[in-house]
């Protein structure tokens, strides 16, 4: 039975990426999809709250404002996503009923997979990719907005993306979360680092780890990746690794050992502690990978 789900899975993955890829590059076949699809709508990068709604006449009565939406892909129910940005449009907040707010905000109010997270990457890249940068000249997208081409040097530019290793550290018994000064109050998070170019996950986990608490990881274990539109457009590569109990002392101030009774604990904490209140643990949300990586740990203590 499970063999089975594993087929139906991944000839479901095969069906949408053949769909997606023939849709990237055939013109029409994304003008089609646009008028069926979903879209995302954003204001100078902040996505719109809303109740679901498919009213978009107000986008334009030619369609012009329509057409500079981007696919993102293809949802679960077999429709196609894009994403706008409405840019000097901001009225269009009342015609659809809800609220443009910043992406950071926003994601910790979204759950599920239904998170637009690489659609504001994609747009930023689209924002900032509008020249060539070997002749100065103009780029122009293609109609699903999955390249950008430069006509007098026919260069073709791609969205771009930074790789990040992400760790979650432990020692058996605890595990080993860090914060940054920008973080907010009382939050704790995986370590992560961007790899170097030249550099294998594995050499950039073990690196980013020795730079930013001196110890040393071994076993490291693959879990699962992510696209992450902070600060720009990441992939994320999220791991387990674990640290000799000998060996525990971090160099890192804003990095600390939690157990299991405190990630659990956490784990449960559906508001950020606010000013005032007695320091606590706040975890990353959701649809984070960070968040995956943690509760992982949590079941395999739970299994020990
Ligand atoms: N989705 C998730 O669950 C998680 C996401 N993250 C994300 O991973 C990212 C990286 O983590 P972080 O610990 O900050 O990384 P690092 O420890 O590598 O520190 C970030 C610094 O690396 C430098 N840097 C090197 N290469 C790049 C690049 N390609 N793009 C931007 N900066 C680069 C910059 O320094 P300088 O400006 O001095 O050059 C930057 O300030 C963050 O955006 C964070 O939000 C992290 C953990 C979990
Ligand atoms: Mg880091």
């Amino acid at each position: 039975n499970s063999f089975f789900c594993h087929c139906l899975f991944y000839r479901d993955i095969y069906y949408f990426s053949y769909i997606i890829t023939s849709t990237h590059e055939d013109d029409e076949a994304c003008a089609a999809a646009l008028k069926d699809g979903r879209i995302f709508l954003f204001h100078h990068l902040s996505p719109l709250l809303q109740l679901w709604t498919r009213n978009y006449s107000s986008l334009g009565s030619d369609g012009s404002l329509l057409k500079e939406s981007v696919l993102i892909g293809c949802s679960e129910q077999n429709q196609a996503q894009f994403c706008l940005d409405v840019g000097k449009n901001a009225a269009l907040e009342e015609n659809f009923k809800g609220n443009f707010i910043d992406l950071r905000k926003a994601f910790f109010l979204l759950d599920g997979p239904e998170a637009p997270l690489v659609s504001q990457a994609l747009l930023r890249w689209h924002q900032t990719s509008r020249f060539c940068s070997a002749t100065g000249q103009p780029t122009q997208r293609n109609q699903a907005g999955s390249q950008r081409v430069c006509s007098s040097s026919s260069t073709i530019y791609y969205p771009k993306m930074s790789t990040v290793a992400v760790v979650l550290v432990s020692d058996g018994k605890r595990c080993l979360l860090g914060r940054q000064s920008s973080f907010p109050r009382g939050l704790y998070s995986v370590l992560a680092g961007f790899c170097d170019m030249g550099e294998t996950l594995e050499e950039a986990l073990c690196r980013e780890v020795a730079e930013e608490v001196g110890l040393e990881i071994q076993s490291i274990s693959y879990s699962s990746s992510q696209h992450w539109p902070f600060p720009h457009s990441s992939f994320m590569l999220g791991c387990h690794a674990s640290v000799s109990p000998a060996h525990t002392q971090v160099k890192l101030e804003d990095a600390r050992w939690f157990t299991v009774e405190e990630i659990t604990h956490a784990l449960q904490v559906k508001t950020p502690p606010r000013r005032g209140d007695p320091p606590s643990l706040w975890l990353p949300p959701k649809p984070a990978l960070a968040n995956r990586l943690i509760r992982e740990w949590v079941e395999r203590q739970d299994r020990t």
